[in-house]
């Protein structure tokens, strides 16, 4: 079975679907302009739902160390999702700085993209490979579009890594097997609507990801 992220979670009702489902991440957005962003008293409430085994991600766009370091006081995270234009150097100064693993995404349209995360898993623990915004987006992710999977087959990097990007739970399964991904993150694809999440589709998700 793959491992599963359910991100942008807002409610204990859908931390405890992802979790009773068999979820290994849950993900709670610190980006303001998104529909699914929590502060830090909220994430800290639902991440103590959450039972160890699951780790609890923060997400965050080019956070500043003031944004981070505020987060952290209030809300308890295991791992932070840099899902910006982040350097390799600023990941490493953020793993360093902040004594957490880092899953860096990196935004995949063509195989010019594909480098980079050469690059990135030289300093990041995990690698999330999601599909490139549009350059008019105004979120860089959690924007339920795909890339082209075939992009991945028979590729290899230097850390653990999850694909993203338009997975639903009718195409996960395929996803996977086409590219051979240990693990799945996602967010629009379990969602009634922007920003509302649905227990029977973080349901169907896990189940299509085993
Ligand atoms: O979910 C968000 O609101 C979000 C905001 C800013 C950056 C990233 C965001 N989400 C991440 O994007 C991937 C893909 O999302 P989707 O499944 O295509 O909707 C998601 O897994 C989050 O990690």
């Amino acid at each position: 079975m793959a491992q599963v992220k359910i991100c942008g979670l807002r409610s204990a009702q859908h931390v405890a679907a992802a979790v009773g489902a068999g979820a290994r991440y849950v993900g709670f957005v610190f980006f303001p302009k998104s529909p699914r962003a929590v502060s830090p008293a909220e994430a800290a409430a639902l991440g103590a739902e959450v039972p160890v085994g699951v780790a609890r991600v923060g997400l965050f766009v080019d956070p500043v160390d003031a944004l981070l370091e505020a987060t952290l006081a209030e809300a308890p995270l295991d791992v932070i999702q840099l899902h910006g234009q982040e350097s390799p150097d600023r990941v490493a100064e953020v793993k360093a700085r902040f004594g957490l693993p880092v899953m860096k995404a990196v935004g995949i349209a063509s195989a010019g993209d594909l480098p980079a995360l050469t690059d990135y898993g030289l300093v990041a623990d995990m690698l999330l490979v999601d599909a490139k915004a549009p350059k008019d987006a105004v979120l860089p992710g959690g924007n339920g579009l795909a890339f082209d999977w075939r992009l991945l087959v028979g590729r290899k990097w230097l850390r653990p890594w999850l694909l993203a990007g338009g997975l639903t739970p009718d195409n996960v399964a395929e996803a996977i097997r086409l590219t051979g991904a240990p693990g799945v993150d996602v967010s629009s694809g379990v969602e009634s609507a922007p920003g509302v999440k649905d227990a029977d589709l973080i349901r169907a998700f896990v189940a299509g990801a085993s």
